[in-house]
């Protein structure tokens, strides 16, 4: 059925497990995270970027936006898992509210590079509408390092935790993705891998809202070798240890956005597929394989973040 991501994540939250939140841009990706997380009897949150709806929608946004709402009601109305679709990202208000008038569960106000004044400002202000429309809100506060999109941060801001209990207080926001140290794409961290655990442990003492732990992908070495085995280019890729995750859980982290993961098990099936079947041109067949790796990726995921069976 489609819900509410925050009645997802208020539940994830109370009985201390994550949902991984998997972003799609296509109906592939889609169809191969749905299965993955039927077969785990999993709650499932989808999420697209602007970027996807601008693609999706062929450059409109309204398009695009109706597009994945259309794509994932059609399958969550006829499922018995909870299954909800969340704008990631959202920095520019055309497509927030493009986001809510399509009927989104819920929307992320991005406003994490802004001074603290007004990512309040501008994130209760979308609260004030979104929630007008019954529409759940997540909001970032510190900085992710590396590239968001077109955002380059040179070096990550972490999250204060004092400001993320007023931060949380002011605005309403229903949940919240505080900066502890990761960064979004393939290629995470220079040296070993270094999140800051007692921050994290702080702002869900004094927040007790439902957290987001974004950059979260763990970038596994078997499908970037596989990639690679097959023509890829992936060299220095590094991620977020599993066990680091297992740890951000336990400390209150209840929604995990996985995005470069499923796109590298993607890419290392097709390239092999390609590689191997030299005949092939059925867009199922080369596309097949690409799903295949992201459903495995997914029931991982859903397992080890103790998603799997709460559905
Ligand atoms: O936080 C994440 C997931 O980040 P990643 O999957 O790269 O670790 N996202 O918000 C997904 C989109 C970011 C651009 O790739
Ligand atoms: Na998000
Ligand atoms: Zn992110």
């Amino acid at each position: 059925m489609y819900v509410n991501t925050k009645d997802i994540l208020e539940k994830a939250s109370k009985e201390y497990y994550a949902v991984p939140a998997f972003n799609i841009n296509n109906m592939e990706f889609f169809h191969a995270i749905l299965d993955g997380a039927l077969e785990k009897r999993a709650p499932l949150i989808i999420e697209t970027s602007e970027g996807a709806i601008k693609y999706a929608g062929n450059g409109d946004i309204f398009k695009g936006a109706r597009y994945f709402v259309e794509l994932v009601r059609l399958f969550a109305d006829s499922v018995d898992i909870p299954i909800a679709l969340h704008l990631d990202h959202g920095k520019h208000f055309e497509y927030i509210i493009a986001a809510i008038k399509a009927g989104y569960s819920s929307v992320m106000i991005d406003a994490s590079e802004k001074p603290f004044e007004e990512n309040l400002k501008e994130t209760k202000e979308i609260v004030k509408i979104a929630h007008a429309a019954g529409v759940s809100v997540e909001a970032e506060l510190g900085q992710l390092a590396g590239v968001e999109d077109n955002v380059v941060a040179a070096e990550s801001v972490l999250v204060d935790p004092e400001q993320a209990k007023i931060f949380v207080e002011e605005t309403g926001v229903d949940f919240l993705a505080p900066a502890i140290g990761t960064s979004h794409g393939a290629f995470k961290f220079k040296g070993e891998a270094k999140l800051d655990f007692e921050r994290l442990k702080k702002v869900k003492e004094l927040t007790k809202i439902p957290l987001v732990l974004h950059g979260a992908s763990s970038v596994l070495p078997e499908y970037v070798a596989m990639a690679e085995e097959y023509g890829a280019d992936l060299g220095g890729a590094k991620g977020v240890p599993e066990d680091q995750l297992k740890k951000c859980v336990e400390l209150g982290i209840n929604k995990v956005n996985t995005d470069t993961d499923l796109r590298i098990a993607f890419i290392a099936g097709l390239r092999k597929f390609l590689k191997e079947n030299p005949k092939e041109f059925d867009p199922r067949h080369y596309l097949g394989a690409g799903k295949k790796l992201v459903k495995e990726v997914v029931m991982n995921r859903l397992e080890f973040l103790g998603a799997a069976g709460k559905a």
